[in-house]
């Protein structure tokens, strides 16, 4: 597994306003979009493409254009959905697949209770998104799925992670997949409720209003 922590000055000053527990959804939901493009940025540096002639009103050049097949953006609901504009407005062209987990409060253990995804993912990218990368749990089922559908390249876009939860992602995925995670931070540690510390809290009910 390939970890990539976005180290810019911007990430560091709107991540600082997301932990506020005095933000508000409105405002929370606003910076979650704004950190997501800057780290689709990261995230997108190895999307395939191939030379592309062009006609400008000046003359003819060759750039480039991404190749097919689509890359595919999945969000893990809920709070995955938050980073969904974001991540499409610099995939444009991309499909969209869900994956609905929750969280067990007791076991930590990832439920699932949705799942459309193509069925053929074979030769595609895809790009998970979850704000948080606490446990691991949540991740490592977000890519069992894919890769059992034929998935070999996936990008985990989170804003935080714990460093226990990226042990037990590399640990799940060895050498089996090109996973990369990019994050926003990585975090000191998981508390006894297994959430970040410092953290931000609860990712979706910050978005979602639910305090
Ligand atoms: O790494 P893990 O320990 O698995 O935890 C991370 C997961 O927990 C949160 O979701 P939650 O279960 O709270 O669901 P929600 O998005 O609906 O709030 C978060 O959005 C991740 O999906
Ligand atoms: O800190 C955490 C851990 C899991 N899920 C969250 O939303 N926050
Ligand atoms: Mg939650």
């Amino acid at each position: 597994m390939r970890l990539h922590v976005a180290d810019h000055p911007l990430v560091a000053h709107k991540l600082t306003i997301l932990r506020d527990e005095r933000t508000d959804s409105p405002t929370f939901r606003r910076l979650v979009d704004e950190l997501v493009t800057l780290l689709a940025y990261e995230a997108t540096r190895d999307v395939q493409v191939e030379p592309h002639e062009v006609r400008t009103p000046v003359t003819t050049t060759t750039g480039v254009r991404m190749t097919s097949p689509r890359p595919l953006v999945v969000p893990i609901l809920r709070a995955g959905l938050g980073m969904l504009d974001g991540m499409t407005r610099l995939l444009p062209t991309a499909e969209v697949g869900f994956l609905g987990l929750q969280r067990d409060e007791k076991t930590f253990q990832a439920v699932t209770y949705a799942n459309r995804l193509p069925e053929d993912l074979t030769g595609r990218h895809v790009f998970l998104l979850d704000p948080m990368l606490a446990t691991g749990g949540t991740l490592v089922a977000a890519i069992d799925y894919v890769f059992a559908r034929g998935a070999r390249e996936v990008t985990a876009v989170c804003l935080l992670a714990a460093p226990e939860g990226l042990r037990v992602v590399d640990d799940a995925v060895g050498d089996r997949v090109d996973v990369q995670v990019v994050v926003a931070a990585v975090d000191e540690r998981l508390n006894e409720k297994a959430y970040i510390v410092p953290g931000l809290g609860d990712a979706g009910d910050r978005l979602y209003g639910v305090v």
